[in-house]
């Protein structure tokens, strides 16, 4: 089966205003056809609508970094699925390492924002990685395996075939220090056995999954060659807009 690659950057807590509309600026016309690669950029809330309102033609998909999972009420502070939907933002990313690590969020809570936004109609990206201790210690597919059962745990099949699932090692992220192809495709593969193991095949090759981690417009295309990686989720190379558009060369 083919999968359509998706590239996403994740611009985590960066960027003024002004500098999201010179990035769409740059970048405006630039982006290769979507039928050849999903590109998609996660922003902080408050530059979502904008996003949304500024991407005019080009084929860019609007992602949050995070969401709740209650649709409305009294949670100050939190942004929920039925918003995001009404606004046209197609992707949320949920149980990124540095949600889990510095806000505590738990496999419950991931899978409770993983169902309420299949339930509103959002896709989401649901992260899973595990630390340099894990990984040194050899426990990585066990790690990562049970991350994906406790995230998914009560979706039906048909809505996980639509999710985007990244791995990303904790050891990677922003460290400049990239897994190589060969242990990146290795652990996206224990990811698709997972999904196989609770949902069948046409399932587990329907899922697309990202590997994230000091991805690199010279990496990229690398990872991107190998049979279980089907996109990048990239923090510090997509902030600017040549970076961003070098990670999409190999589609241009
Ligand atoms: O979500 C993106 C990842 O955390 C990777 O970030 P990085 O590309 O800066 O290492």
């Amino acid at each position: 089966m083919s999968r359509k690659p998706i590239i996403a950057g994740n611009w985590k807590m960066n960027k003024n205003l002004k500098e999201v509309f010179a990035f769409m600026a740059n970048i405006d016309g630039k982006l290769p056809s979507e039928d050849k690669v999903e590109v998609a950029v996660a922003a902080p809330a408050m530059y979502l609508v904008p996003l949304v309102h500024h991407r005019g033609k080009n084929p860019l998909k609007v992602s949050a970094e995070n969401v709740y999972f209650e649709n409305s009420g009294a949670f100050t502070g939190e942004i929920s699925p039925a918003m995001l939907a009404a606004e046209g933002i197609e992707y949320a990313i949920i149980g990124h390492s540095e949600r889990r690590e510095y806000f505590h969020e738990t496999d419950e809570d991931i899978n409770k924002k993983a169902k309420a936004l299949i339930a509103a109609g959002v896709t989401p990206i649901l992260c899973c990685g595990e630390t340099l201790e894990t990984f040194e210690a050899g426990k990585t597919a066990e790690w990562v395996s049970g991350q994906i059962e406790a995230g998914l745990a009560g979706i039906d099949g048909k809505d996980v075939a639509n999710m985007v699932i990244a791995y990303e090692p904790i050891w990677a992220i922003g460290t400049g220090k990239t897994a190589t192809a060969e242990i990146a495709d290795e652990t996206c593969g224990v990811v698709r056995s997972t999904v196989e193991k609770l949902y069948g095949k046409e399932v587990s090759e329907a899922v697309r999954i990202q590997y994230g981690g000091s991805v690199k417009p010279e990496t990229v295309e690398e990872l991107m060659s190998k049979e279980n990686i089907d996109g990048a989720l990239v923090g510090g190379a997509s902030l600017e807009a040549d970076s961003f558009l070098a990670l999409l060369k190999m589609y241009m």
